[in-house]
């Protein structure tokens, strides 16, 4: 196969953010689009085969038809899959696109043939319904034009920015593992429905339409997350009573922390392996 023929994208690990990228981008161009999946297990490469109508291959034939290669496996395991990937890489055709948390663009492009453009990008999993938080930035190799194939690739499933690597650690700790931490809160906030005696449905819908509604007024009202906050809790009310209590339990503090703690796991996981 000549080298302008590939067309299309590989997704290489099929796990939690390669299937929800995968679903979003089958959505929109069609199964069957040049869309491929390489999976370890053939029992998950055929689950996802079945799921979305793509084609599953290995990694020699994922290179020779693809022209982008999305790396979406653990970043334990990315020197492994690079090993095996780089004899079949060719600088000239294909663009690397890793969505490894931490694992900095160097490490790759030291793995796969000299000159060879690579893109690193922080997803989030709410790219399955189109609204994901894709964060993008160039190696050494990845031009302009790089960047924006990259970009056409993930603004079909969501929003798409673009930051020098080295904020890419702080954008992992905050957008990629983003939406744990609002299901996580949803959670506490179900939990606490039904310690007031509500039914666990009802406390979930109310919780989840609130969680909804705050979102969309955050993202279009214009105004400081503040402001709204203070439009709820009225003088001697029901909302100062709940926030004194986050603050007595130092939630603010505890949110900080944990974000920073994200971070740092960031910078562990690209340092590299012995
Ligand atoms: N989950 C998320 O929300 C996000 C994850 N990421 C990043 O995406 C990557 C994947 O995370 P996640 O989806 O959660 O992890 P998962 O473990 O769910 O998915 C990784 C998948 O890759 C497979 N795999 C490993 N090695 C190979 C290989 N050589 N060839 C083909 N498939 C392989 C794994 O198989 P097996 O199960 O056999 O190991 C597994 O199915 C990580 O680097 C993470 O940092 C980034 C943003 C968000
Ligand atoms: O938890 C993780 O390591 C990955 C990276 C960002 C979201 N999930």
């Amino acid at each position: 196969m000549i080298a302008g023929s590939r067309r299309g994208l590989a997704v290489v690990g099929g796990g939690k953010i390669g299937e929800a990228l995968l679903a979003g981008l089958v959505r929109q161009a069609g199964s069957g689009a040049g869309i491929w999946v390489v999976e370890r297990s053939p029992q998950r490469a055929a689950e996802l085969a079945a799921r979305y109508g793509v084609g599953t291959v290995d990694l020699a034939e994922a290179a020779a038809h693809a022209r982008v290669l999305l790396l979406a496996v653990k970043p334990q395991d990315v020197d492994a899959l690079l090993a095996l990937l780089a004899p079949h890489v060719a600088a000239d055709a294909h663009l690397v696109v890793s969505v490894a948390a931490g694992v900095p663009t160097a490490r790759i492009e030291a793995a796969l043939p000299a000159g060879t453009p690579v893109v690193r990008v922080m997803p989030n999993t709410p790219a399955l319904v189109d609204a994901g938080m894709s964060v993008l930035s160039a190696g050494a190799h990845a031009t302009e034009e790089h960047l924006d194939e990259a970009e056409a690739l993930l603004a079909p499933v969501g929003r798409v920015q673009r930051v020098p690597e080295s904020q890419q650690d702080a954008v992992t700790a905050l957008s990629g593992s983003g939406p744990a931490y609002f299901f996580f809160l949803v959670e506490a906030m179900i939990d606490a429905g039904i310690l007031l005696g509500l039914p666990r449905s009802l406390a979930a819908d109310l919780i989840v339409q609130t969680a909804y509604g705050s979102a969309v007024m955050l993202r279009d009202s214009g105004e400081h997350p503040v402001q709204l906050r203070e439009a709820v809790t009225s003088p001697g009310g029901t909302t100062i009573a709940a926030i004194r209590e986050l603050e007595r339990h130092g939630v603010r503090a505890a949110l900080i922390a944990a974000i920073e703690a994200a971070h740092q796991r960031s910078v562990e996981l690209g340092r590299p392996q012995d």
